[in-house]
C-alpha cells in the first residue's frame, strides 16, 4: 500500500475539491485493483499571505503554485488539485498535469442580495468583481453599473457582498457549485454576456512527470472531453501571452457532430476567444472550429491579433 501525499492550499474551496478529487480516485482506485491511500498536507502559498492586495499588482496566478510545485519536485507531496485557472501555462521541469477530470459548470454566475438577475439590478448599482475579464464584459453590456474589486477567497467575497454595500458579485458557478452553495447563485451569465475565464469550471491534477504509479491511476480519471477543449482554451491564452491578469475570455465545447468539414464521428472542437478593452468600450471575440485544440487555440488568438488584440493588451499591461 502507498501513500499518496495530496498538497493543498488551505482555503475552503482548495480543500474541498481536494477532498472530491481524493473520494473519486479512491473509488477508481479500488475498482481497479491499486493499492493506493491518500492524505492531504496543507501548504501556505504566497498568493495566500497576500489575499488583500489585488492579484494584477503582485505578480499574477503563479503566486498560488510556486510553493506547491516545489513541494512537489522535492517529493514532499506527491500530487495537488489545481483549479484550470490558477495553472500556469507551462510547468516546470519534471512536473505535469497527469489528468484533467470532466468539467463542472464553466459559467460566471451573478450573486445578487435581493435576487434581481443582471438586467434587474438598479441604475448605478454597486457590483463586485476584481477580474478584468468580467469587468469589461460587465461594463459592454451594462455601462451604467458602478464595478468595484472584491478580492479573496469565495467564503469571504460573499460575506462582502453583505458587508460592504455590493448589490450583487460575480463568481465562477463551478466554485459554489463544489463548496454545495449553489444556492446562493441568483443567476447564470450567458457566455455571449461573460466568456469564462480559460480553464474556469475545470481542474488539473499536477504531479512528477515520473510517478508511473500515480499516473497509471490519473490516467483512468482523466477527460478526454475536458482535457482537450481545455488545451484549446490554454493554447489561445499562452499564445496572447496572458499569463497574468488580463481582460481575456475563452471556451471551448466539444460536439461530435456531423458537420461537413469533418468526417463523421471525428472529435470537433468549437472555440470562442475574447479580448476586451477594460472598460469595455471594445470587445474583440472570434469563434472557429477544429479539430486539433493547439491549432485551434493558435487560430482563434490569430484572428484577434488581426483585429487589433495585441493593442488592447499592451495597454493594460502598460
Ligand atoms: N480566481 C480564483 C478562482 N479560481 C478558481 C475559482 C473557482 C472556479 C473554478 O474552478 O474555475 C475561483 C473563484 C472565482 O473566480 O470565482
Amino acid at each position: 500500500m502507498r501513500t499518496i501525499v495530496v498538497g493543498s492550499r488551505q482555503s475552503a474551496l482548495a480543500l474541498t475539491q481536494t477532498g472530491h478529487v481524493i473520494d473519486d480516485l479512491k473509488t477508481i482506485s479500488a475498482r481497479e485493483g491499486f493499492q493506493f491511500d491518500f492524505e492531504v498536507r496543507k501548504i501556505v502559498t504566497k498568493g495566500d499571505r497576500i489575499l488583500d492586495v489585488t492579484l494584477s499588482k503582485v505578480g499574477g496566478k503563479g503566486l498560488f503554485v510556486k510553493e506547491i510545485e516545489q513541494a512537489l519536485l522535492s517529493s514532499e507531496i506527491d500530487m495537488a488539485v489545481h483549479s484550470m485557472k490558477d495553472m500556469p501555462s507551462e510547468l516546470p521541469e519534471g512536473l505535469i498535469n497527469g489528468a484533467v477530470p470532466r468539467r463542472v459548470d464553466a459559467r460566471d454566475c451573478l450573486i445578487s442580495r435581493n435576487g434581481a438577475s443582471l438586467d434587474e439590478l438598479p441604475q448605478g448599482a454597486k457590483v463586485g468583481t476584481s477580474s478584468l475579464r468580467r469587468a469589461s464584459q460587465l461594463r459592454a453590456y451594462r455601462p451604467d453599473l458602478v464595478l468595484e474589486p472584491v478580492r479573496g477567497n469565495i467564503d469571504s467575497r460573499l460575506r462582502k457582498l453583505e458587508t460592504e454595500g455590493f448589490e450583487a458579485i460575480i463568481l465562477a458557478a463551478a466554485g459554489l457549485h463544489r463548496m454545495g452553495w449553489q444556492d446562493r447563485i441568483t443567476s447564470y451569465l450567458p457566455a455571449d454576456i461573460s466568456l469564462p475565464a480559460v480553464g474556469q469550471g475545470a481542474l488539473g491534477i499536477e504531479c512528477r512527470a515520473d510517478d508511473e504509479e500515480l499516473l497509471a491511476l490519473l490516467r483512468l480519471y482523466n477527460d478526454r472531453a475536458t482535457e482537450l477543449t481545455v488545451a484549446a482554451e490554454r493554447r489561445f491564452l499562452s499564445v496572447l501571452n496572458g499569463g497574468c491578469q488580463v481582460p481575456i475570455g475563452a471556451f471551448a465545447v466539444w460536439a461530435q457532430g456531423e458537420d461537413s468539414h469533418f468526417p463523421s464521428g471525428e472529435n470537433i472542437i468549437q472555440l470562442t476567444g475574447m479580448v476586451g478593452e477594460p472598460e469595455g468600450g471594445l470587445i474583440l471575440k472570434e469563434t472557429l472550429t477544429g479539430t486539433d485544440p493547439i491549432a485551434l487555440g493558435s487560430a482563434v488568438a490569430e484572428r484577434l491579433i488581426a483585429k487589433g488584440a495585441e493593442q488592447i493588451l499592451a495597454q493594460v499591461r502598460g
